[in-house]
C-alpha cells in the first residue's frame, strides 16, 4: 500500500493521481535519451520490437476490464479503445499501425509479431498489467489506465524528436504517435469520470492511487528491460 496521504474531495484526490506524474516514465533514462536523439537504429529497432508486446495486449486488457465491468454506460465507451487498436478490418488499427511503425524502423512484421525480440522483462511487466485487470476490481483496473494522463506531452516530444532525429524513419510512419495524441485525453478524461464517480472513501482513493502507482511500475520496469537489453 502506498503511504500518500489524499487531501479529501475531489479535487486532493485528483491531484494525487496527477502526481503520480512524477514517477511516469518519461523520465526514464532510455526515453530521455531517445528524446535527445541519442539512441541508434539498433536501439530504436529493439524499442519499437519490444514495446510491440505492450501494444499487442492492450485491448485484451481492456477487454478483461469490460468483462469485470456491470456497468452498461462505461461498457459502452470502453470498448472504443479495443476497436481503436484492433481496428474493425484488416489494415486498420493501432496494431497495424505499430506493424507500419517497425517497417519503417527496418524490421519486418513477421520478426515482430514472433516475438524474437521480446525480452523477459517486457513480457513480464506487461502481463503483469493484463493480470491486474483480469484479477482487481474493475474500477482499480481502471485507475490503472489513467497513465494515460500523462502520455500526450510525451507524445508530443517523441513525435518532434523522431523528425528531427531520427528522420530516416518516414514521417507517415509515426501515425500511430498521431493519433494517440488525440485518444489518449479522450479516453483519460472517461477513465477520470469513472474513478472519481466511484471512489468516494479515502481507502478507495487510496486502492485507485495504488493501482496508477502499480502501472507506473509496470512501464518504468518495461523501460529498465529494453534499457537493459540495448545498451548504450
Ligand atoms: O508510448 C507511451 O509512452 C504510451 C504510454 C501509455 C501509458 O501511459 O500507459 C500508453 C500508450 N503509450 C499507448 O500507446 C496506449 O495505447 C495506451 C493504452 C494504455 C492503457 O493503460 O490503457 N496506456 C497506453
Amino acid at each position: 500500500m502506498t503511504t500518500t496521504t489524499i487531501r479529501t474531495g475531489a479535487d486532493g484526490f485528483v491531484e494525487t493521481l496527477r502526481a503520480q506524474s512524477r514517477r511516469y516514465h518519461d523520465q526514464h533514462p532510455f526515453h530521455v535519451r531517445m528524446n535527445a536523439g541519442r539512441l541508434s537504429r539498433r536501439q530504436i529497432r529493439g524499442w519499437v520490437a519490444n514495446r510491440f508486446y505492450y501494444q499487442e495486449n492492450i485491448p485484451r486488457k481492456d477487454a478483461a476490464i469490460l468483462s469485470n465491468c456491470p456497468d452498461l454506460e462505461v461498457r459502452r465507451r470502453w470498448i472504443r479503445r479495443i476497436l481503436d487498436h484492433d481496428g474493425t478490418a484488416t489494415g486498420e488499427g493501432g496494431i497495424e499501425a505499430w506493424l507500419r511503425l517497425g517497417e519503417a524502423a527496418g524490421l519486418t512484421r513477421e520478426e515482430i509479431r514472433d516475438h524474437r525480440h521480446l525480452v523477459p522483462g517486457v513480457r513480464f511487466a506487461v502481463d503483469s498489467y493484463v493480470n491486474f485487470a483480469r484479477t482487481r476490481p474493475w474500477v482499480e483496473a481502471v485507475a490503472s489506465s489513467l497513465t494515460e494522463l500523462f502520455a500526450p506531452d510525451l507524445m508530443a516530444a517523441r513525435l518532434a524528436a523522431f523528425e528531427r532525429w531520427y528522420p530516416w524513419i518516414a514521417p507517415e510512419a509515426l501515425a500511430y504517435f498521431r493519433a494517440r495524441l488525440e485518444q489518449a485525453p479522450r479516453d483519460c478524461e472517461h477513465a477520470l469520470e469513472v474513478v472519481t464517480a466511484h471512489c468516494l472513501s479515502a481507502e478507495s482513493q487510496a486502492r485507485a492511487v495504488d493501482a496508477l502507482s502499480f502501472k507506473c511500475d509496470v512501464l518504468w520496469g518495461l523501460m529498465d528491460a529494453i534499457d537493459q537489453a540495448y545498451p548504450e
